[in-house]
């Protein structure tokens, strides 16, 4: 079995400071990969790097074999209608608000190419059930939905595909705890049933420890430490992991 997405010698620059500083990633199919980090230690720059949104100075990226870099925007976004999904940190910026909560759904299935009203209809009435979202609620707008709720509508829009790989960038930023627990049981229990991969950026040590198989730790632009989660947090080599893990369990 080979890598779903690789990326070897990732370097990029905004100004005198490196955002990425040399970083390598594989992420394998099926696996929930976190990467962890103090702020502006480059997570999210990886990310847009990994997903194409942006091009790094130097390395390479690949998914199932295409070269990432070399893909023309317009197959870029195909990916990201077929077998990518991307699930933002504000719902707000993965959704439609002008377009009732099945139509979300519904709009992305159309994107993939379904043309058929009533399997339209049908099928995000059953994902606004998988993602725990009353499907009787379909017609209604996002707004009228909490802010756990439109993120679950997002995971639908999200998930209705199919995709192989999901980006998702700080998934529960934002919201109370206890609706941040529900959502993670979520994505855990969809990623499990759909043997998704995941590539998943948090600063949230316990959300990484629930969801990902392995945990990536970045500082400075560099990757410091990486390897099975429990491994990492339960036992964690690098000085600065062992402070980020310790400034979690004194919190
Ligand atoms: N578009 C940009 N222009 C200039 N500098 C940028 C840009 N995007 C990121 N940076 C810089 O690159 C570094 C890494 O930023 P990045 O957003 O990837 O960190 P992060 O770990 O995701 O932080 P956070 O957790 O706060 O989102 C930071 O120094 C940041 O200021």
């Amino acid at each position: 079995m080979s890598a779903l997405l690789e990326a070897d010698g990732l370097r990029l620059r905004f100004g005198a400071a490196p955002a990425l500083d040399g970083v390598s990633v594989a992420i394998w199919p099926g696996e929930v990969v976190a990467v962890v980090g103090e702020s502006g230690s480059g997570k999210s720059t990886l990310l847009r790097a990994l997903s194409g949104q942006i091009t790094a100075d130097a390395g390479t990226v690949h998914y199932a074999g295409q070269d990432v870099l070399a893909l023309s925007e317009a197959g870029r976004r195909r990916l990201m209608r077929t077998e990518w999904g991307y699930v933002h940190q504000n719902a707000r910026d993965g959704l439609r608000l002008g377009v009732s909560a099945g139509g979300n759904v519904g709009e992305r299935l159309m994107a993939a190419g379904e043309r058929r009203y009533d399997s339209i209809r049908e099928v995000a009435a059953h994902w606004m059930e998988r993602v725990e979202l009353d499907p009787s609620r379909m017609d209604e707008p996002p707004r009228n939905f909490s802010g756990g709720m439109q993120q679950r509508l997002q995971i639908a829009r999200c998930l209705v595909t199919e995709p192989r790989l999901v980006f998702m960038d700080e998934p529960t930023g934002g919201l109370d705890v206890s609706v941040q627990a529900r959502l993670l049981d979520l994505i855990r229990k969809l990623a499990k049933e759909m043997g998704l991969a995941v590539f998943l950026v948090t600063h949230d040590i316990a959300a990484a420890r629930l969801l990902a198989h392995r945990i990536l730790v970045m500082r400075r632009g560099q990757v410091v430490e990486e390897g099975l989660a429990d491994r990492v947090l339960d036992d964690p080599r690098h000085p600065y992991t062992q402070l980020l893990v310790s400034s979690v369990l004194a919190a």
